[in-house]
């Protein structure tokens, strides 16, 4: 038998922070990505916290081998320097395979485990990485005197990672969520692409040849259809990270300049149950942020279903649609995240306030 229920909630090193019972819903909308080493990124970061729920020191790929050490030594700075306020600061951290990642651990936790809120592992395979990691971080926190227990994230990369997905997911109290890592997902799956995440023109389906005078017109204009090639993946994500209290992300969208295609993706993801999505340049904040935010006559309908409905139980149409104890929930969904983000976004609770109104 592998750790028991009271194992699980146990410290995995005598005075480390004890493991969270929940993981906080805290918005997540965009998490973005900079490099700490590069001057010039790294100077925009104090004026990015409180546009951005979650500011994220980049250590692992499109960080040069030689710069590695910058890299980690620019995210103690700022770190050490930036007070955050409502913005949450995580890193990623090189994969455990690497040369990097004992080093990264070891100065981080120390030097700024009192402001990290989580670390995202990248290439997670199974239960086994997360398990490395917690026990680590464990005995790091001890050793530095931390009373919060760093939380973990795990990437999602590998096919094996997406087959082992339910037990990742389960390996730690400190699990916070999974991300889509679709370039290295497709690399190890040896798919035919060459992007960082999207759609590809490739990947569709076609209307029927039409029939005519009973012969079967082949060369006939027909409408196709792009497909989602991560759809699939994204679902599994979701059901995982809903089964076990944890938190689904899109991950990265490469095509910078593609702003459209970019908040199709997000709004996709958004709607499937993903909470937020990665931002790797500044415009693709907004998009996250707009996207993963209920739309205003969203918010508007689900507290009129909500209100509608009493106490939860029963059936009654609203604008010629039955609503009943299931649509019901999923209109609490919706307001819940709306109360969530109103709580840290003035604009948006504003706009929500506007509308209470109508109720
Ligand atoms: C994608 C970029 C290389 C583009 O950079 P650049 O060409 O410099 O863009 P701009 O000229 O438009 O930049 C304008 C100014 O904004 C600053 N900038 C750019 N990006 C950022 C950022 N992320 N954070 C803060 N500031 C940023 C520029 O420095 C310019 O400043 P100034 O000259 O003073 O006006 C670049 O955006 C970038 O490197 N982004 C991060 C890329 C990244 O993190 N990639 C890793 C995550 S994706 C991944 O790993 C794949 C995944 O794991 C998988 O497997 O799928
Ligand atoms: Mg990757």
């Amino acid at each position: 038998m592998s750790r028991t229920a009271k194992d699980f909630f146990a410290p995995l090193a005598v005075g480390a922070p004890a493991p969270p019972r929940e993981i906080p819903a805290r918005p997540s909308r965009a998490i973005h990505f900079f490099d700490p080493g590069n001057e010039k990124m790294a100077a925009k970061v104090p004026a990015m916290v409180g546009t951005v729920d979650v500011l994220l020191g980049n250590l692992e790929d499109a960080v040069k081998a030689e710069n590695k050490e910058r890299s980690r030594q620019g995210l103690v700075d700022i770190a050490k320097a930036t007070d955050f306020g409502p913005t949450q600061l995580w890193t990623r951290i090189n994969s455990l395979d690497s040369p990097w990642v004992l080093d990264d651990l070891t100065t981080l936790v120390p030097e700024i485990g009192d402001k990290l809120d989580v670390v995202m592992v990248p290439k997670v395979q199974g239960a086994e990485d997360i398990h490395y990691v917690d026990r680590l971080l464990a005995q790091l926190e001890a050793k530095a005197g931390l009373t919060r227990p760093v939380l973990v994230h795990a990437i999602l990369e590998t096919a094996r990672g997406v087959a082992n997905i339910e037990e990742i997911c389960a390996a730690s109290p400190r699990m916070q969520g999974l991300s889509l890592g679709p370039a290295d997902l497709a690399a190890d799956r040896r798919m035919k692409t060459t992007r960082v995440g999207g759609g590809h023109p490739g990947y569709l389906v076609r209307q029927d040849a039409p029939r005519v005078d009973g012969e079967t017109q082949y060369d006939a204009e027909r409408a196709s259809y792009q497909q989602d090639l991560w759809h699939y993946t994204i679902a599994r994500m979701v059901d995982a990270c809903a089964m076990h209290g944890i938190y689904p992300y899109y991950g990265p969208f490469g095509d910078i300049l593609d702003t459209v295609a970019c908040e199709d993706q997000f709004r996709n993801a958004f709607l499937l149950g993903c909470v937020g999505a990665w931002s790797l340049h500044p415009v693709q904040i907004q998009i996250a942020n707009r996207v993963f935010s209920p739309s205003v006559e969203d918010v508007a309908h689900a507290r009129r279903v909500i209100a509608a409905m009493g106490d939860g139980t029963g059936a009654v149409m609203i604008d010629g649609k039955m609503e009943d104890d299931a649509s019901v929930k999923q209109c609490q969904v919706m307001v819940a995240l709306a109360d969530e983000l109103a709580a840290i976004d003035p604009e948006l609770r504003q706009q929500y306030d506007a509308i209470r109104i109508e109720d």
